[in-house]
């Protein structure tokens, strides 16, 4: 009877244990007897244990968005171009389908996500795809059945064939009773919009399925990410993206948010590099599976300040959207990611000053706007 003794192992171990999971360490228990879908019995379980030595085989969902593309150009440098396949249910340009693999997967398609996942060895999975918070709002049904019910198909498929699981949070897993400067990594969570509830309820079913199921589950909750060649996809943080390319064509820019809203922000090297060194750390460096990483926090007014030191011209006017200020009215102002620098070395490369340049350096500041006046 090994599986009936697994289970109450299982069961006592995590009766003992502390549900916070701060500073608490417990021995996850690997027990597919009680993997948490029935599966067909002719299902195969091509699970391979990633060794230190290999390389993992990756898979990133919703990889087509504002980070899945530079996710998997740093991946592909690290483990090899092969290893690495995007994934998304939209048709990706020239240059990603050939700079490596990539396939079609819907994560509301379980059977073919498992699929993609056993025919390909697949050991490290990416779960990028979500509606972000702006346009969760405007398909709350859409939201709801993205980012839970896919969540449920990926975090099955994980357990079942002993996938290392990466999830993105957010700052906007919180809400307007969370201490909101700074926000530690343990506190109130009850944010008001569907993408926050799908990603506070994504957290605590990682964290379930760890100690219940031993998934190597690992989250970052991620402040708002600005890059340069890629769009953001519908997110409160936007403006802060948007305002370089505003800058750059035509030297006007009309902020959605007040001119006081703090809010979180990293760049997205900063953002991928984290994403990859929680992924590598060791299992036992590890004391929560849910960290915040921040780098920066600053206004539209701060950001505009800083922009106007390279486009002396541009000119910021403010339209407030209601729903997007409501929302960023709700999320934390300053992020406290000590357990992350504590835990596993957490460092981040870019402040504000160095993010603007970079920016312009990339969108390339020549084509300013000369043109604009
Ligand atoms: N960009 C940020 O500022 C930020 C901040 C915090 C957290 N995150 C998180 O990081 C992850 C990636 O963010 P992003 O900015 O690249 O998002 P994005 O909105 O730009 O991209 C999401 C991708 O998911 C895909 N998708 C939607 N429905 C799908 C489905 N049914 N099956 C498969 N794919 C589907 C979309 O086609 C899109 O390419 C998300 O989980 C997001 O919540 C992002
Ligand atoms: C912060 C983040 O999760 C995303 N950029 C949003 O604004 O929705």
């Amino acid at each position: 009877m090994p599986i009936v003794r697994n289970v109450s192992r299982a069961v006592s171990q995590l009766l003992q244990s502390s549900a916070c999971g701060c500073g608490v360490s417990i021995v996850p228990v690997r027990c597919i007897g009680i993997s948490p879908r029935q599966v067909a019995s002719d299902a195969s379980f091509h699970s391979v244990s990633f060794s230190e030595s290999d390389h993992p085989r990756v898979l990133i969902t919703g990889g087509l968005g504002q980070l899945g593309v530079g996710l998997a150009k740093l991946l592909r440098k690290r483990f090899g171009k092969n290893n690495v396949i995007l994934s998304d249910i939209r048709k990706p340009a020239d240059h990603v389908f050939y700079s490596g693999p990539f396939i079609y997967s819907d994560i509301l398609d379980y059977k073919n996500l498992r699929e993609i996942v056993v025919n390909n060895r697949i050991t490290w999975l990416f779960h990028y795809s979500a509606l972000l918070s702006a346009v969760g709002e405007a398909n709350v049904p859409l939201a709801r059945a993205v980012n839970i019910t896919g969540l449920h198909n990926v975090l099955d498929i994980a357990a079942e064939h002993n996938l290392r699981l990466f999830v993105p949070s957010t700052i906007g897993a919180f809400g307007p009773t969370s201490p909101r400067d700074p926000t530690p990594d343990l506190c109130i969570q009850r944010p008001r919009t569907i993408y926050g509830v799908s990603k506070v309820h994504a957290e605590l079913m990682g964290e379930y399925y760890h100690y219940r199921y031993g998934l190597d589950f690992r989250c970052l909750r991620y402040p708002g990410i600005i890059s340069a060649d890629s769009q953001p996809g519908g997110g409160t943080t936007d403006y802060a993206v948007q305002i370089f390319h505003d800058a750059i064509k035509t030297g006007k820019f009309e902020c959605n948010l007040k001119p006081d809203t703090r809010l979180p922000m990293m760049y997205i090297d900063d953002c991928l590099k984290a994403t990859l060194e929680v992924m590598e750390a060791p299992a036992e460096a590890l004391s929560m599976r849910t960290y915040n990483i921040s780098a920066m926090s600053f206004t539209p007014e701060e950001l505009a300040q800083e922009v106007q030191k390279h486009v002396p011209e541009l000119q910021v006017t403010y339209n407030v959207d209601a729903v997007r200020q409501a929302i960023a009215d709700s999320w934390p102002m300053n992020f406290d990611d000590s357990n992350a620098r504590r835990d596993w070395g957490w460092k981040h490369d870019y402040d504000l000053p160095e993010l603007v340049s970079t920016m312009f350096s990339f969108l390339g500041s020549d084509s300013r706007i000369a043109q604009a006046n």
